[in-house]
């Protein structure tokens, strides 16, 4: 069996038990009942993930940035120069990005993975090289991916998620850098959750209307030349999404699927940054539909496809401050209370024993 075939096979629903415990256990606790919201949702999602209540504390957790490389690029979607993925895989590990901020902010290490970047990177510390291509193809003219090279980079993740668990890691982190990659991700949301392209294709990291024109346009002619029919849902099941996954994604949105992948068979909570960990959560949940109860929403981004993605996945994002860079940046900011959630269930008192009258008695 392949890494990919291991993870799939290893993924189980989040325990029903765990979770009924995890309920009466907050309303136990000397609050009144559901005061905590969504935080007691996630909590209780944690106990299921775990299959124990409390669960473990989300601690440590790791970051992992996946970086590629897009042929599409060339079709003028992004303001940005493609050398910006590499010269931010070195601003990575030198320490100097917003993930690299908000990771010290939360206490969580970051891992930069080099599966697709178009450059030879020199060896730094915290730079893992499982380079697959350099680079994707052309999505808009043909398939982005070989289905080879698509089942690699899954299985990078999912080795990669793998390798962070048994280095003793509680929580995982998704996170991305490829310049143009808000492409792929608005076409994966199409294939995988049925939209249109002029729904939910963004402005990725900011282009004008005629940019944001044109970059609909390079959608819609992925999916056609594909054979991706425009909103509708690609059949879920393993050979019809792996083929979607080649032809329309890219390379860190297969190692980030896999990511997911290997994070929920390890039964360790996977928290999702923005548009392209979302878009690649589609295609995790087309193989493993049980994966999507082991993911948190980190945020919602401003990318439109990002929302729809959400939906389709029936995830609610914990932050939404209008977020648009990738990174990994909203996971880091949603991991303190993914923490405190679970805190509550190991510090907070209940009422019998801290004496304090439930409302009924
Ligand atoms: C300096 C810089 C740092 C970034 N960090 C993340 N992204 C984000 O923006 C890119 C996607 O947007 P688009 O599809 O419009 O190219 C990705 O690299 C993503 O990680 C960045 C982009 C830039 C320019
Ligand atoms: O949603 C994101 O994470 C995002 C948006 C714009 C550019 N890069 C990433």
């Amino acid at each position: 069996m392949t890494p990919l075939d291991e993870a799939i096979d290893a993924i189980r629903p989040i325990d029903a038990r765990a979770i009924a415990e995890a309920r009466a256990h907050q309303d136990r606790l000397t609050k009144p009942r559901g005061s905590l919201g969504v935080l007691e949702d996630v909590a209780v999602q944690l106990s299921g993930i775990a299959g124990v209540c409390p669960p473990p504390m989300p601690v440590p957790a790791a970051l992992a940035i996946f970086a590629a490389d897009h042929g599409v690029h060339a079709q003028g979607v992004s303001p940005w120069p493609q050398e910006v993925t590499a010269q931010m895989v070195a601003n990575f590990t030198a320490g100097g990005a917003v993930a690299n901020a908000f990771a010290a902010q939360a206490g969580v290490s970051v891992t930069v993975v080099d599966v697709g970047v178009a450059a030879d990177l020199p060896p730094a510390p915290g730079l893992v090289s499982r380079k697959v291509a350099y680079g994707t193809a052309d999505l808009s003219q043909g398939p982005a991916m070989t289905p080879d090279q698509a089942a690699e980079a899954l299985a990078v993740g999912v080795r990669t998620a793998r390798d962070l668990v048994a280095a003793g890691n509680r929580c995982l982190i998704t996170g991305d850098m490829g310049i143009a990659n808000t492409t792929a991700s608005a076409a994966l949301v199409c294939a995988f959750a049925g939209r249109e392209p002029a729904g939910v294709t963004g402005r990725g990291t900011g282009i004008d209307d005629e940019t944001h024109l044109r970059k609909i346009e390079v959608v819609r002619r992925a999916l056609r030349v594909n054979g991706i029919p425009e909103a509708g849902a690609v059949q879920e099941g393993r050979d019809a999404a792996l083929r979607a996954l080649a032809a329309v994604g890219g390379l860190e949105h297969a190692a980030i699927a896999g990511f997911v992948l290997g994070g929920a068979a390890a039964r360790v909570p996977v928290v999702l940054d923005g548009v392209i960990a979302g878009s690649a959560a589609l295609v995790a949940a087309a193989l493993a539909p049980d994966a999507v109860g082991h993911c948190v929403a980190g945020h919602r981004s401003a990318e439109p496809g990002h929302a729809a993605a959400l939906t389709h996945l029936g995830l609610r994002p914990l932050v939404d401050l209008e977020l648009r860079l990738g990174e990994g940046t909203g996971g880091l900011l949603a991991h303190p209370l993914v923490s405190a959630a679970v805190r509550v269930m190991h510090d907070v008192a209940t009422f019998d024993s801290a004496g304090v009258a439930d409302k009924d008695g």
